[in-house]
């Protein structure tokens, strides 16, 4: 089944899966069509200023009141995990790709949380999780903690929500906004990746100061899917991250059950290829928020609860330049996926579908031999190709969960081991 999709980012929306869904001219009449139930989401307060209100009516089969009580789910025991809450050493941590899971295991099962700022109820703090999974979800996930950017890294997802399907392959990105129920499934069978969990601000596109009105992420890349529903009277799991653990209860209908909707709190997909990569055309090599696809501000201007950041395949050309990242310690703490290929700071050990972290004032940069490399490549215009990283930087210091610790390369500090010292005349 192909998808239609709408272009553009925070647009308000009208969509239906059947004529006349929609009402016209009112959100919630007194009887809306075919006894449908209008429902209000929202995504930001309703006082929210009228730039970043967010929200979406949707007119539905059943009402979502209408559930049982919540239950703890048992299973799915690396997701959600609390974080480490002993004193955490300010070491760099790097980790190998996750192995793939038993047979067996659909999306919520296979998810692994890795590492995790402050209480999602604070509204505020961003978690990166990893997943591996092979089964197609039959239940349904709904997280009320936050956000999810879904950044595929092998295998194909098709992200049935509750207003619209998405299919994304690796290179392209996903987002469910907090609240909004779903499924996944697996197209090729099995799939592995990353997702991002923001419990603050929605994400939205950075603004662009002197750049101008366009680049980095153009507005009508993103494509939001038309309502689409399943008519399906059968018991359905619902399993709802709520503050930092799993919840389940079930339903004798899938919740999928929006014909038509309206509003500006959607999912959406992104394909990264579309990313206007903004570089140097002289010298030095920029910060990394040249790199901004989306940031979620935090209330202190210019300071992100979350950015997520691209590195994309791109020219390289500048003069007298050390060329890849310099050596740095960051205010911001910095983890780091890699979708495809080589990353430019990193000759080895870094593999796609692994993860590195660098928080709150570690020291990092290039290793040795891509210190040694760029130092004395020629510096004529060089492409780096087939390669996608991606940087989710936090103001928040993160926290690995216990797994994480457990489970981090053993010596990632030999990367920097061994540099010369500078010799003075
Ligand atoms: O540490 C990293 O590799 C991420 C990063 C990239 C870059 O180009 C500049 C700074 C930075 O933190
Ligand atoms: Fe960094």
């Amino acid at each position: 089944m192909t998808t239609s999709y709408i272009p553009g980012f925070g647009n308000h929306i009208a969509t239906e899966a059947v004529p006349g869904a929609l009402p016209i001219g009112r959100n919630s009449p007194q009887r809306p069509a075919y006894g449908l139930y209008a429902e209000q989401l929202s995504g930001t307060a309703f006082t929210a200023p009228r730039h970043e209100n967010r929200r979406s009516w949707l007119y539905r089969l059943r009402p979502t009141a209408e559930h049982p009580p919540y239950e703890p789910y048992e299973a799915a025991v690396r997701f959600a995990a609390g974080s480490h809450d002993a004193p955490l050493p300010p070491n760099r941590l790097r980790w190998d790709p996750a192995p793939m899971t038993p047979p067996g295991t659909d999306w919520i099962d296979g998810m692994t949380t890795m590492l995790v700022n402050r209480d999602p109820a604070d509204l505020e703090g961003v978690a990166v999780n990893v997943y591996a999974c092979n089964r197609n979800m039959e239940r349904v996930f709904v997280d009320a903690d936050g956000e999810l950017v879904f950044l595929p890294q092998s295998g194909r997802l098709t992200i049935l929500t509750e207003l619209g399907r998405i299919d994304i392959a690796p290179g392209q990105i996903a987002l469910v906004p907090r609240g909004v129920r779903f499924r996944v499934e697996l197209p090729d069978g099995e799939a592995a990746g990353y997702v991002a969990e923001n419990h603050g601000s929605l994400f939205r596109l950075p603004d662009l100061g002197p750049i101008g009105a366009n680049g980095l992420g153009n507005p009508r890349d993103f494509e939001t899917p038309v309502a689409w529903f399943e008519d399906r009277d059968e018991p359905t799991q619902v399993v709802q991250k709520f503050l930092g653990s799993l919840w389940t209860m079930t339903l004798d209908h899938s919740p999928l059950d929006v014909v038509a909707w309206h509003g500006n709190l959607a999912p959406w997909r992104y394909d990264l290829s579309r990313f206007n990569t903004i570089n140097t055309v002289s010298f030095d090599h920029p910060d990394p928020s040249i790199f901004t696809l989306l940031t979620s501000p935090s209330d202190v201007p210019g300071r992100a609860n979350a950015d997520l950041v691209l590195f994309p395949p791109r020219w390289m050309v500048a003069e007298d330049t050390f060329r890849p990242p310099w050596f740095h310690r960051n205010v911001m703490s910095e983890a780091m996926g890699l979708i495809t290929g080589a990353y430019d700071a990193k000759a080895e050990g870094f593999r796609p579908g692994g993860l590195s972290l660098h928080n709150l004032m570690a020291g990092h940069g290039p290793d040795l031999a891509s210190w040694q490399g760029a130092s004395h490549a020629a510096l004529n215009p060089h492409r780096i190709e087939g390669t996608m990283a991606f940087m989710v930087e936090s103001c928040w210091p993160y926290r690995p969960t216990a797994h994480a610790l457990a489970h981090a390369q053993l010596d990632y500090d030999a990367v920097w081991k061994d540099f010369p010292k500078a010799k003075l005349p």
